[in-house]
């Protein structure tokens, strides 16, 4: 991984402004996940076919969890997916009264019993989610005493902008003991305001939707599909938000929510993975339900690079990648992480393991958070030449006598192109298919990634560490088992010493 190159001068599309690293900072604590068992074994090589449903998102439910906290009555959430992730948000509502059935695909969440504003701080620890609950518990009892959020190590992930907007509501918030203390300034409730993010950062507007809906108008940014889902379910619920969608939402306070019947919307983020499944095997796939439009930037990527839609209807897609003929290839693309509707970051890990087996060079460029390729090290286990500098990845993929002329242009405008083009000549007859590997996953996307590339490998992978991946895929080896591929979930027994 050690680079000399410089990729100051990389051009790429503008990127909204994104807070800079002198922006204060109550940054969370990562809890790490004690890596040991279980593992999955993958014997690579299989062809993957026929259908698979897609569970609800997991970036969605955590939201919604917590705003069932601004709600009177009985809140029924269909299509919650099954993680440890939804299983920590739902012990964090336990944790302060709240009552939760499982009714078998139908969460009902009651939290008319709630007593403290005080949730479990190991349970907040553990998931970024955790933190949204702040919002919720300064609308309706107007007070929240709240520990730092976890989740993925893939950057900083500051909470200064939730706290900003928290105070431009009318909150006072303080920092002490390693928790974030927040009450309504006149002692009653948030008094509303308007605020702009300077990031549209996803988990902040949402805490300030929520921490809005009983106060009055807010200007937030993100229109991610989730952000849009939790306005769904807060008009369900009897708030009033307008403008979700838009760059710009605004929020009437009321004095009172209700309970509501909810579903979930589908994961896009599983469904894509299930879409780099089936590309990385060269295989065709369906599945359902999907929102087409929330994967449009992915599809459009896959369809240039040679992949098909082979059907489309409002909430199902059949997607395929066998060559049309034997010599067919994939072609590399160049991605740029970026907000909704650009490329997600969350399906960056999985369409790096991709390129790996495209033709040609292809240029991965993370702009959301900046650390967020710290699975290039495992990945490149599997023996794929991947050179990273920065925020910026250069895959070599093979040579077939085709490249990526914009990785190229792009690449040469920046003078990186030399130290490059240099390197690739010299290894590109070494790549070859990736080979089965032992490999650690260090994060959920991260995670998943490895489990691409061992479905594409000679030979079998190991990949341990998937506690991280159990936080964000329901069921995943089942899923991957019943479409054709040798997934099986290990559990270690640590040898006597
Ligand atoms: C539970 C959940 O929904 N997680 C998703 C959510 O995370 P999350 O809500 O944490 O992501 P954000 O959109 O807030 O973060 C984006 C960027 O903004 C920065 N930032 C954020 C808040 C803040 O107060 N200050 C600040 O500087 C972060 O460090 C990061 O660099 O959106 C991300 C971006 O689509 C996804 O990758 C995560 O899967
Ligand atoms: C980064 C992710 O999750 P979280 O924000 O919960 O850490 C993710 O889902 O890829």
């Amino acid at each position: 991984m050690a680079s000399t190159f410089n990729p100051r001068s990389l051009s790429s599309p503008p990127n909204p402004s994104k807070p800079s690293s002198h922006i204060p900072t109550l940054q969370p604590p990562h809890k790490t996940i004690t890596l040991q068992t279980p593992n999955f074994t993958i014997s690579g090589g299989s062809t993957l076919s026929g259908h698979v449903s897609i569970s609800g998102s997991k970036n969605s439910a955590l939201p919604i969890l917590a705003a069932t906290l601004c709600c009177s009555g009985t809140s029924n959430l269909r299509n919650v997916p099954d993680l440890s992730d939804t299983r920590t948000m739902c012990s964090v509502l336990g944790s302060l009264g709240a009552e939760i059935e499982d009714l078998g695909g139908e969460l009902v969440v009651n939290t008319d019993g709630v007593r403290s504003v005080e949730p479990c701080e190991d349970e907040i620890g553990k998931i970024r989610g955790g933190f949204f609950v702040v919002g919720p518990l300064l609308a309706r009892f107007g007070e929240a005493v709240v520990g730092l959020p976890g989740g993925c190590d893939i950057g900083a992930r500051p909470i200064d902008l939730y706290i900003r907007g928290l105070r431009a509501l009318g909150a006072i918030v303080e920092f002490r003991d390693g928790k974030v203390h927040a009450h309504a300034a006149n002692g009653k409730g948030l008094m509303g305001g308007r605020f702009r993010l300077n990031y549209p950062s996803v988990g902040a507007t949402e805490t300030l939707m929520m921490a809005a809906c009983m106060a009055d108008g807010v200007t937030v940014l993100s229109n991610e599909p989730e952000v849009i889902d939790l306005a769904h379910f807060l008009i369900a619920s009897g708030a009033c938000v307008e403008g979700a969608g838009t760059d710009k939402l605004l929020i009437k306070g009321r004095s009172r929510l209700h309970g509501s019947e909810y579903s979930i919307i589908p994961d896009r983020i599983e469904a894509g993975t299930f879409m780099l499944a089936a590309a990385i095997t060269r295989s065709c796939i369906s599945m359902s339900p999907v929102v087409p439009s929330h994967l449009s930037c992915l599809i459009n990527k896959l369809v240039n690079a040679g992949c098909k839609i082979a059907q489309c209807t409002h909430d199902m897609l059949e997607f395929s990648a066998v060559p049309a003929k034997a010599r067919d290839v994939l072609h590399g693309f160049n991605i740029r992480t970026n907000p909704f509707p650009g490329f997600p970051t969350d399906l960056q890990p999985q369409i790096m393991t991709l390129l790996t087996t495209c033709d040609g060079l292809s240029m991965v460029k993370e702009s959301v958070f900046e650390n967020r390729l710290r699975h290039v090290t495992e990945l490149q286990k599997f023996g794929p030449r991947i050179q990273v500098c920065g925020s910026t990845a250069l895959v070599f993929g093979k040579d077939r006598g085709r490249s990526n002329r914009t990785a190229e242009v792009r690449t040469k405008n920046s003078g990186l192109w030399e130290h490059c083009i240099g390197f690739w000549k010299r290894q590109r007859k070494k790549v070859s298919m990736l080979r089965g590997s032992r490999v650690v996953a260090s994060d959920l996307r991260g995670g998943v990634s490895l489990v691409l590339a061992g479905l594409a490998a000679e030979g079998t992978t190991e990949i341990n560490g998937i506690a991280h991946i159990d936080r964000g895929y329901e069921n995943l080896e089942t899923k991957l088992q019943r479409l054709g591929a040798d997934v099986k979930r290990l559990i270690n027994i640590p040898s006597p010493l």
